[in-house]
């Protein structure tokens, strides 16, 4: 083995794991993007590889931001290490060839200003920093069901390595394409000829800016970049950038020219609930991306406007982000901590929130007076219990896994913010013992209109009388009234004497309306009869013209049998009728009906002799043949 490339954990795995792997003749250490490489990450597993080192070798490291920390090289073990830099001397940091802008917008105004900037940009090759992989995964999402007109593709740390492989080569090989990504892609990857280097989040400090935009503007090439900042962060921001030699200038967008994709993001978010799903963990994740900033001069959380940005995502309402303060934490082993405002605590909302947080922020009372703001403001509408519903019924697998998952994936340092899941409560009335809370859906089902009226317990018939007053069918006399009428029994055969006289006539009255109706679906079947026969008729008139033998079977002949056929009006009549076509029919199993069965009767009534000579067998074969 001569040379090796592999990342730090990899090559750690390979010193602690591989049989025969020797590092004791090493000569020379190459760290890439070595201000990475050292900084906290990677800083115990660097530490394991360096021990395994032979201390004679030559360490050179690389990076556009290179480290000058004395403890970093120390950790190295560098003996006189010379710094060469190809931007120590020079005014800028970045390349000449790279034209770079800021714009200032709102944080609602982000998607739409994105959206628009790709609709004036199509042919090019751009790529889009978000801060993360939710971000990327919902702007994505909802882009690509939006049709810009440009090719797009997303690229972040939860994909698959060969996923991630793959959608590089393919934005490597496309000469126009949007790229979204998280910082993943800030480093290393050479994508040729990208135009422009779109930071729609803003970076966390000036080094990983220049990362960014170092992905265009590549050795002699031009290139652009443009950075999104919010107006709390842009002081900050410019005075970071400004120390690290970055010329960038402010430039304005014309909100004339923007187009608003607010209603459209709506709607998706309303017919997919896939869509809200991910608004909802984008909405959360930025925020959690802005709260552990760790330069608070540039990213201030309580500045933010929460509410109107969900609602640009096309969020029904807003996620709630659950705060309890590290000092309540401390805490909580000698008292029970106390409740912020406006935000529930842990223990009142296990099952339904994700996981605590806990964060010693002074931004907590500026949100806990969002949001309760936005609880007077917006009681929950019928869309927002809409939404909820379908997630509870349609999502709620789909819910567990993503947060079972999230939870396996936040480290203990990122689980400070949580989205909590609204208790989607049934009303009262709904509630029924021993259901399973995630059946809303069957519960409303079963208490639907169309539900009881299919098994709700039928009424009783009532009989009204010449006032239009309701009565029973068999009402209850008074029972003294009763008694005076005479003994039970004769009573009782009296009712049933008078009942079934009632009976017999209304039988006489029934079996003269099934008689009548018999009557009328026979003649319906008679008429229709005669429509087919003379359909058939018209057949037979178009063959007999081209066959010769049916030119002996006349129409006139048809015409009359159909006609004493359908004259026929008496059912005995209709029966003998019946059976005679029946019967002319032939068992060839084709469609013998009306006409063409008679024309079969007919040819079974030709007379054959039978053939005694050579020449009777060919004119009867001929004449078969003509029968074909
Ligand atoms: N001398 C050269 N001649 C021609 N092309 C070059 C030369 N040096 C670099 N390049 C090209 O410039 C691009 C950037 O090079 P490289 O990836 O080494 O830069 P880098 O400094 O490692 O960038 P980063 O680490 O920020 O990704 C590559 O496409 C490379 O082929």
């Amino acid at each position: 083995m001569n040379i090796l490339i592999c990342t730090p954990g990899r090559l750690l795995q390979h010193m602690d794991q591989t049989a025969n792997f020797k590092c004791d003749n090493i000569q020379v250490l190459v760290l890439d993007e070595a201000d990475r490489i050292l900084d906290l990450g990677f800083e115990k597993t660097i530490n394991a590889i360096i021990e395994n080192l032979p201390k004679e070798r030559q360490t050179l490291m690389f990076s556009a931001t290179q480290t000058k920390s004395v403890k970093d090289l120390a950790r190295l073990s560098l003996e006189d290490p010379e710094y060469v830099s190809i931007i120590e001397d020079s005014e800028h940091s970045t390349p000449i060839s790279l034209s770079q802008h800021y714009l200032v917008c709102e944080l609602p105004q982000k998607l739409d200003i994105l959206f628009s900037f790709i609709k004036s940009h199509l042919q090019a090759k751009v790529l889009v920093f978000l801060s993360s992989c939710k971000q990327v995964r919902f702007v994505f999402e909802t882009f690509c069901k939006l049709h810009p007109g440009a090719p797009l593709l997303h690229l972040h740390g939860k994909q698959k390595q060969t996923k991630r492989l793959e959608i590089f080569n393919k934005f490597s090989s496309m000469k126009h394409a949007y790229l979204f990504a998280t910082d993943i892609a800030a480093r290393g990857l050479d994508f040729p000829a990208v135009d422009w280097v779109v930071q729609v989040d803003a970076p966390e400090n000036a080094e990983t800016y220049i990362h960014r935009v170092g992905r265009t503007a590549r050795y002699d090439a031009s290139g652009h970049a443009l950075l999104f900042l919010l107006t709390s962060e842009e002081q900050g921001m410019k005075a970071a950038l400004d120390k690290k030699k970055v010329p960038i200038d402010k430039i304005k967008v014309k909100s004339s020219k923007t187009i608003s994709i607010q209603k459209q993001l709506q709607s998706l978010c309303f017919k997919d609930p896939e869509i809200k799903y991910l608004g909802q963990k984008a909405f959360v994740s930025y925020i959690r991306s802005i709260y552990l900033q760790s330069d608070k001069s540039i990213f201030k959380v309580d500045e933010l406007p929460i509410e109107e940005f969900a609602a640009t995502l096309g969020l029904p309402g807003t996620p709630k982000i659950k705060f309890v303060k590290k000092a309540q934490s401390k805490n909580a082993t000698r008292q029970k901590p106390k409740k912020v405002p406006g935000y529930s605590s842990s223990d009142e909302d296990e099952g339904n929130s994700v996981k605590i947080l806990e964060m010693n922020s002074n931004t907590l009372p500026n949100l806990d007076v969002q949001e309760k703001k936005r609880k007077e403001a917006n009681p929950k509408s019928k869309l927002d219990k809409m939404f909820n519903r379908k997630n509870m019924s349609v999502l709620t697998d789909h819910y567990k896994k993503l947060v079972d998952q999230e939870a396996d994936n936040i480290t203990s340092e990122e689980e400070l913010i949580t989205l909590k899941r609204a208790n989607h409560e049934l009303s009262d009335e709904l509630k029924q013992p021993g259901r399973d809370p995630l059946s809303k859906r069957k519960l409303m089902k079963a208490t639907s209109k169309k539900f009881i009226i299919k098994n709700a317990p039928r009424g009783k018939r009532l009989i009204f009388d010449d006032d239009g007053n309701p009565h029973q069918v068999y009402e209850f006399q008074d029972e003294k009234a009763f008694r005076s009428a005479g003994d039970i029994a004769s009573q009782k055969k009296e009712f049933i004497e008078k009942e079934f006289e009632v009976m017999k006539k209304e039988d006489i009255t029934d079996k003269i309306i099934a008689r009548d109706k018999r009557q009328e679906k026979k003649i319906k079947k008679k008429v229709k009869l005669k429509e087919e026969l003379e359909e058939n008729m018209k057949s037979v008139v178009t063959l007999s013209t081209t066959l010769p033998m049916y030119k002996e079977f006349h129409e006139d002949e048809l015409n009359k049998n159909a006609e004493r056929d359908f004259e026929e009006s008496s059912d005995e009549e209709y029966e003998r009728l019946s059976n005679k076509r029946q019967a002319a029919s032939l068992p060839d199993h084709t469609d013998l009906n009306g006409g063409e069965a008679l024309i079969n009767k007919k040819r079974k009534l030709l007379e054959i002799e039978e053939p005694k000579t050579l020449e009777d067998q060919e004119a009867l074969a001929l004449k078969l043949l003509n029968r074909l």
